[in-house]
């Protein structure tokens, strides 16, 4: 028999719908003085398919996986023989080629400290090729590095293995191997997180769910699906439509995101406003604990008071107290008639007026309500060659609002009568409807491919944050009078879900610079904070926002997630370095 293969790597050295066409516009109901003054053939209008933007790509081209990282884009390295490099300058070309803004996580937070956690060895490797085959655990620094980073390009871990579990029983398998030998881990879905929180920071064992993909059933009557974790978004819209279902959460990243990863960090989107939260949707759960063994809580009941309500430990808790393995989802049924309207307004306390109103006029119906500046605009204009057609100039707010309904010509009319209604008042300067598919998709371009765009040819500092509406974009303003003395070359934004107070605030910059960083955070925490805002919304806490806790949690509040961390995962192997600050 062969001996060990060598992969090349060190001993242990420490245990450490097509709906109808609107009417035209002359036909829409009008009211007020404003509309005789006004008519509203110029100023509501219909979009032409082509005219929305002028990129014909469908929704399925903001999967982050292709767009953004694409696999392809992976140069191979070519290495001189006379110089070969070590493992760490490997791992480092590996980052920089993606981007020369690439670096690695260890280099940029200096002060930060591996844990106590043992190395992989040639054993190691073998044994998890015995439990997964070896095409399923790789090695190789060029299919391990896209692993490595997070697809902003903006923390780089330096793992030398990826493990591809298929099952449950493989993943536990797995996860006894690591307990056994102390190896820390990093749970990977899509890797399409914005807080660090699904890449290594060191050299942690990245568990990619990627292969455990299967749908098991669709229950059409109760309307829940069943499926493992690594079931991709939009295939499982698509494997729900048969039945007249939809996902209860849509995202952006819908071609690449899975939903393991969705449920551990709460994911919530474009559509919370209307469905709810994962918290509520997510019916049942099965988890690999940190010691390999199973959680089954795979619960199909909308009603179960049955004491702890333990599921929801592993929703939001980014795999550092379980690795989401299985779910349950209740889904809502597929809207029969969608509507759709793109909107410019002057100033931002219009937006919220007209939150306001379209909540009054559209109530039932109302999907989705979003935001963005005409920084975002312009971004996805000059980025992404994204048309948008309405007239704007610097100081223009837009909104997307979306409905949901049963009824097409209902709902067609109240979308019209809100519209209507939005521009008699003032609130809105210019607008477009439409419920025709490609048009509105077209249209949602324009929302969905503002971080796509902010994140091209230059550096983006992110955040994510929840505010009071009344201070919803006083957070832009604030920052950017911060950060005067910065120049024009760096730009505050926002945009998000204002349906839902979540404000994506982002600073944009030639490069990254700890100057810029520093006068960012923990500025932008303790505001938040001060305001009655939360510091993560929806997309977690990562590894970048791990250490200002303090600024979301109360001292008694860590002390507690500190403790449920350690009983559940006493040697701390489960996603280090992410959600809790450093003791
Ligand atoms: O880029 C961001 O900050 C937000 C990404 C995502 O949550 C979105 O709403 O588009
Ligand atoms: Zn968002």
């Amino acid at each position: 028999m062969n001996g060990p293969a060598n992969h090349g790597l060190t001993s242990p050295v420490s245990q450490g719908n097509k709906g109808e066409e609107m009417p035209p516009a002359t036909e829409r109901p009008r009211s007020g003085s404003q509309a005789e003054q006004e008519p509203v053939a110029e100023s509501v209008h219909e979009v032409p398919a082509s005219e929305a933007t002028n990129d014909e790509t469908t929704r399925d081209a903001t999967r982050r996986g292709t767009v953004a990282v694409p696999s392809t884009a992976i140069t191979r390295l070519r290495i001189s023989q006379d110089n070969p490099p070590t493992r760490e300058m490997g791992v480092r070309s590996a980052a920089r080629r993606f981007s020369s803004a690439a670096f690695l996580t260890s280099e940029r937070y200096p002060n930060l400290r591996r844990g106590p956690y043992g190395s992989l060895s040639n054993s190691h490797v073998n044994t998890f090729e015995r439990i997964l085959s070896s095409e399923r655990v790789l090695t190789n620094e060029d299919d391990v590095a896209p692993y490595n980073i997070d697809w902003i390009k903006t923390v780089c871990g330096q793992s030398k293995v990826v493990l591809r579990p298929k099952t449950t029983e493989e993943l536990s398998a797995v996860m006894k191997v690591c307990s056994e030998s102390r190896l820390a881990v990093c749970p990977q879905g899509g890797n399409t997180g914005l807080v660090g929180g699904s890449v290594p920071v060191f050299d942690e064992v990245v568990i990619s769910t990627s292969l455990m993909n299967r749908i098991n059933s669709v229950d059409g009557i109760s309307g829940t699906v069943s499926c493992q974790a690594g079931v991709v978004l939009d295939k499982l819209e698509a494997a729900l439509e048969p039945e007249g279902l939809m996902a209860p959460y849509d995202l952006g990243a819908r071609g690449s995101c899975q939903i393991g990863g969705n449920i551990s960090t709460c994911a919530g989107g474009l559509r919370l406003l209307r469905y709810g939260s994962m918290q509520a949707n997510t019916l049942g759960i099965e988890a690999v604990l940190a010691d390999g063994s199973v959680l089954n809580m795979m619960n199909c009941l909308k009603k179960d008071n049955t004491g702890y309500h333990l599921r929801q430990l592993f929703i939001g808790s980014e795999g550092t107290l379980g690795i989401v393995t299985q779910a349950v989802l209740q889904c809502p049924i597929r809207p029969r008639s969608v509507n759709l309207a793109l909107l410019s307004l002057k100033k931002f306390g219009d937006v919220l007026s007209t939150f306001a109103l379209a909540k009054r006029t559209l109530s039932e119906t109302l999907s989705s309500v979003e935001m963005m500046d005409s920084v975002c605009m312009t971004s996805v204009g000059n980025k992404l060659g994204l048309k948008c057609p309405l007239q704007s100039d610097s100081d223009t707010f837009f909104m997307v609002v979306e409905t949901h309904g049963s009824r097409e010509d209902h709902d067609m009319e109240k979308m019209s009568c809100f519209v209507q209604e939005a521009m008699d008042k003032g609130l809105v300067v210019d607008g477009i409807t439409s419920n025709e598919p490609s048009r509105m998709t077209n249209l949602w371009q324009l929302r969905e491919r503002i971080t796509e765009s902010l994140v091209k040819d230059q550096y983006v500092f992110k955040y994510d944050i929840t505010l009071p509406l009344p201070k919803f974009y006083e957070a832009v303003e604030v920052l950017k009078q911060k950060l005067e003395s910065f120049g024009s070359d760096v730009q505050v934004s926002g945009f998000g879900h204002v349906g839902d107070g979540n404000l994506h605030l982002n600073v944009t910059a030639p490069a990254y610079s700890d100057d810029l960083q520093n006068a960012i955070e923990p500025f932008v925490f303790e505001w938040t904070s001060s305001v009655g805002g939360s510091i993560s919304a929806e997309h977690g806490m990562g590894f970048k926002k791990a250490k200002f806790l303090k600024y979301g949690k109360s001292p008694e509040a860590i002390r507690l997630m500190r403790s449920v961390k350690s009983s559940m995962d006493p040697l701390g192997i489960l996603n280090p370095y992410k959600v809790l600050p450093p003791s």
